[in-house]
C-alpha cells in the first residue's frame, strides 16, 4: 500500500533552515516534497503552548489547504536555568519590528543566565516535534531532543536560529560550526525523524 497518493508531501514550514534539513532527511525516501511557501500558503498563528499543539496547527492547516499529507516541525531550545525558556516561544524571542533577530535573542538568553549567576555548564536541549497530518483530519506526532549546553560568544555560520551557541553533549563544536551532515546525525530533528521513519515511512528507505 502506498502511504501517500503520488508520494507527494507538503512541508508545512516557512523556515528555510528547517526546509533544508528536513529535505535532506527525506531525500533517500523518494518522496516529492513541496513547501507551504511554494504553494503560496500563509503561516497560521501558533496559538498553543506546546510544541505538539503548534505542530498540529501548522500540519492540519497545510493538509486542509493542499489536500495532501503535510509534515510540520515545531521546535525550540529549552534552557534549564531559565525553567525551560524560551522553549515553545524561541522564535518569538527573536521577533523585532524589522523581523527576526537571532543574535539579539541569543544575547538575551545569555544575559539572563549571567543575571542569575547560572553555573556552568549551562544545560540546554533542543526539542523538535513533527506532526504528519492527512487531509481527512487524522495525524501522527513524533518528538525528538538533543541534550547539550550553551557557550558564549556565538561561533559558526552554518545552521540557523540558536545553533551558534549550542554545543551538544560529547562535542566541542557548536551546531553552527558543524558540517550539516554531522548535525543531522545527532540533532533533535533527526531524532524526531527517526521515529517518523519507523512509523509512516517504515520499510521505504
Ligand atoms: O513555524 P515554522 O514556519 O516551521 O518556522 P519557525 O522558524 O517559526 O519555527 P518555530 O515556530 O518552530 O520556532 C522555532 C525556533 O526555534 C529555533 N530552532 C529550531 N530548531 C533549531 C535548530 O535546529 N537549530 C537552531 N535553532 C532552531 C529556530 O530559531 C526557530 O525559529
Ligand atoms: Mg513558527
Amino acid at each position: 500500500m502506498r502511504l501517500f497518493d503520488g508520494d507527494k508531501l507538503v512541508l508545512a514550514s516557512h523556515n528555510a533552515g528547517k526546509l533544508r534539513e528536513i529535505g535532506a532527511l527525506l531525500a533517500p525516501f523518494g518522496v516529492e516534497v513541496i513547501s507551504a511557501g511554494d504553494l503560496g500558503f500563509d503561516e497560521p498563528e501558533e496559538t498553543e503552548d506546546t510544541f505538539a499543539g503548534n505542530a498540529r496547527i501548522k500540519a492540519h492547516y497545510a493538509a486542509q489547504k493542499s489536500g495532501l499529507p503535510a509534515l510540520s516541525d515545531d521546535s525550540g531550545i529549552m534552557v534549564d536555568a531559565l525553567d525551560g525558556a524560551p522553549g515553545v516561544y524561541t522564535a518569538d524571542w527573536a521577533e523585532t519590528a524589522n523581523g527576526r533577530d537571532f543574535p539579539m535573542a541569543m544575547e538575551k538568553v545569555w544575559n539572563l543566565l549571567d543575571a542569575k549567576n547560572a553555573p556552568s555548564p549551562r544545560v540546554a536541549r533542543f526539542c523538535c516535534t513533527f506532526c504528519l497530518a492527512w487531509p481527512d483530519g487524522h495525524d501522527e506526532v513524533f518528538e525528538g531532543t538533543v541534550e547539550g549546553h550553551l557557550e558564549w560568544p556565538m561561533r559558526g555560520d552554518l545552521g540557523f536560529g540558536f545553533d551558534p551557541i549550542f554545543v551538544p553533549n560529547g562535542e566541542t563544536q557548536t551546531f553552527a560550526e558543524m558540517d550539516p551532515s554531522k548535525k543531522h546525525a545527532m540533532s533533535h530533528r533527526s531524532d524526531a525523524f527517526s521515529k517518523f521513519v519507523k512509523g509512516p515511512f517504515s520499510g521505504r528507505a
